[in-house]
């Protein structure tokens, strides 16, 4: 049987949304335009950041105000309790200084991190004595003390002491500052936060971070990223906040080394975005815990990839036409009244779009030859446009010519477009209601689906694609994986449907003298550089496509050899794969056999893959002896390739 939420659990309105202003970049102002933009309702105002600014803090405090802001927070107040003496006097009349600053600023809370001073004693009398008698001193001003644990705190390490010490406090002006990073960077249980009471925890702040072993200072300085962006479990512990009815603002801390030199707009989306995707999690799994925020409509499930569109031009579009061509596929139909053509095999759609006009004849003229637009199949085409915007997505729509249809779509990785088609509102008929249709024998050689998309972007942008896929849809990231290109390194990371219909893999290249970076600064902007279509029998596709002309990017007779010594395959095996130039891996549960077409101008390749019993990877060890292979390929064409 379930049980009603006891009624004070049951927010009204949502919890409001704050961003403390370390987490971004550029001045004060330039943070508080992107914050407002990105549609927070508060920040947490770091010290450092006014002090560096011109304005008095009641006029900083009116300009933040004038952005439709208030200030959630004035942080942080360091090395407080434990002192004795004169120490003790001078913590005490530092505070009084604060409180007035507070006064001018508008704002009515502070958080006073657990201390590290080297005179400071431990004792949790001490210090609740300590908090008690600033209490006094915070109570006719109206302000209220959030005190938090720091993970490297001298005596206070851990939210449990920090609590008992507000709890023998016992001042109503003395209260808890919770911070996910220091509480799961240290491991420590979320079910314990259920003893604490809501009313007692005056501020929430919220990051998350990637499992590194590292100090807990130097980690939480340079390592946090938002909610979802790492591998904290941030959704425990915010259920398990949720369930104290807390009612203060949600607000994120990120201390970030990449974030300091990001775009402000950018990063207050992404924040604003994890938030959201956040509390969706949080109130799908705790039913009777509503955190007021209006139900979205649930993670998109994917069922596959219902085209790629590719916009291009004259001779490079027929030289991608002639590719295709030898890959097997098809020109299967061509739009009614547009120049697009739908080219197809198995269940893969490509279109080739050479408008010159719209959207995808934009794409080109700025990136040249490219993918513009990626069709997914899903279960609910409007929801997922619905679900995306209350996300800050940015819905796309261009005109619709006679007899098209309304397909729902929004702005995707780079300058590129998602459409999404369902079978409910009949949008998986686009072929039949468009396109006026020419061959339709579409068996080829054998290809039968996408089986991934591969996306190259800076590597300063690979956090924000992966939260946006993993929050708009039912999508998992795989651990990141290393890229040895001969000159750099290129950082990879998959995301996922739970069964594989999508599976995207996300690089983020450093340099230009890799492959992935030249390709980056060749289309001048994040996009897709390779597609991988699956075969169930790579032998005979290789036979059929190299009739057709196909020429597979070649791989060196070291690599064989190598290959021999690695696994225990039969040698007319490794014969066989040499002489079509397909290369090998295993994982624990099967076998992976990959063949890669030579890079196209630019720097566009294709992929051919057959995966044997449930082998889940990429093959991501033959990738530096590929990349070798695609950058001999480019120099001995004259093609720039680093
Ligand atoms: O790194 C710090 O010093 C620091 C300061 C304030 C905080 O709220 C915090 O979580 C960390
Ligand atoms: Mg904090």
């Amino acid at each position: 049987m379930t049980r009603p939420a006891p009624s004070s659990l049951i927010k009204t309105s949502p919890l409001k949304t704050s961003i403390a202003t370390v987490s971004i970049s550029g001045n004060l102002r330039e943070k508080l335009e992107a914050i407002a933009a990105a549609g927070f309702d508060g920040i947490e105002i770091f010290e450092q950041d006014f002090v560096a600014d011109i304005g008095s803090p009641r006029e900083i405090g009116n300009m933040i105000r004038d952005h439709g802001l208030e200030i959630t927070l004035f942080q942080p107040f360091r090395d407080f309790e434990g002192l004795t003496g004169d120490l003790r006097q001078r913590a005490f009349d530092r505070a009084a200084r604060k409180f007035d600053v507070m006064d001018q600023l508008g704002t009515d809370t502070i958080l006073f991190c657990s201390t590290l001073h080297p005179k400071a004693l431990g004792g949790i009398d001490r210090a609740a004595d300590d908090y008690r008698e600033l209490g006094e001193m915070a109570a006719p001003r109206g302000i209220k003390v959030a005190y938090e644990a720091l993970a490297w705190g001298k005596y206070v390490w851990d939210h449990r002491d920090a609590w008992e010490t507000v709890r023998r406090a016992d001042h109503p002006n003395i209260g808890l500052c919770l911070d996910s990073f220091h509480s799961l960077s240290r491991g420590i249980d979320s079910n314990s936060i259920h003893a604490i009471p809501g009313d007692k925890i005056f501020f929430l702040q919220l990051a998350d971070a990637p499992l590194i072993e590292m100090d807990y200072l130097y980690w939480s300085r340079h390592f946090r990223s938002m909610p979802g962006e790492g591998d904290l479990p941030v959704v425990d512990f915010m259920r398990a906040v949720a369930a104290t009815g807390y009612s203060g603002p949600m607000s994120l801390e990120i201390f970030n080394d990449q974030f300091r030199g990001g775009s402000p707009r950018g990063l207050a989306r992404d924040g604003y975005r994890s938030l959201i995707n956040l509390t969706d999690q949080v109130q799908r799994a705790e039913p009777t815990t509503v955190l007021g925020q209006p139900a979205l409509p649930a993670p998109t499930k994917i069922d596959g990839v219902e085209f790629i569109e590719f916009a291009s031009h004259g001779a490079e579009a027929d030289k991608l036409a002639t590719t295709l061509t030898q890959l097997g596929f098809s020109h299967a139909g061509q739009h009614k009244s547009k120049r697009v053509a739908l080219w197809r095999q198995g269940a893969i759609n490509i279109v080739i779009n050479t408008e010159e006009a719209g959207f995808a004849h934009a794409s080109y003229a700025t990136h040249g030859t490219g993918v513009c637009d990626i069709g997914l199949r899903v279960d609910n085409a409007a929801a997922t446009v619905t679900r995306a915007q209350a996300l800050g997505a940015v819905p796309f729509a261009q005109e619709v010519g006679p007899g098209e249809l309304v397909i729902p779509a929004i702005r995707s990785v780079g300058s590129s477009v998602m459409h999404f088609l369902d079978e409910t509102s009949g949008l998986d008929r686009v072929w039949d209601v468009e396109f006026d249709h020419l061959d339709t024998d579409t068996t080829g050689a054998g290809l039968t689906r996408v089986d991934h998309v591969a996306e190259t972007m800076s590597y300063d942008e690979m956090l924000s694609w992966s939260l946006f896929y993993t929050s708009l849809f039912e999508m998992g990231k795989s651990p990141m994986v290393d890229v040895i290109d001969p000159d750099g390194l290129v950082r990879s990371q998959a995301v996922e449907t739970p069964d594989g219909a999508l599976r995207l893999t996300l690089n983020g290249a450093e340099t230009h003298r890799t492959f992935a970076g030249h390709f980056l600064a060749d289309s001048f902007g994040s996009s897709v550089q390779h597609i991988a279509f699956e075969t169930g029998d790579i032998f005979a596709t290789m036979e059929g496509i190299v009739a057709r002309g196909f020429k597979p990017l070649d791989m060196p007779q070291n690599y064989y050899d190598d290959l021999a010594a690695r696994f225990g395959l039969a040698p007319e095996l490794i014969e066989k794969m040499q002489a079509l130039d397909i290369l090998y891996d295993e994982d624990a549960q099967g076998q992976f056999f990959q063949v890669y077409s030579r890079p196209q101008a630019g720097g566009l390749f294709f992929e051919i893959i057959q995966r044997c019993a449930g082998y889940n990877g990429y093959g991501a060890p033959n990738a530096p002896f590929r990349i070798a292979s695609q950058k001999r390929h480019m120099r001995a064409k004259g093609m720039p390739s680093r």
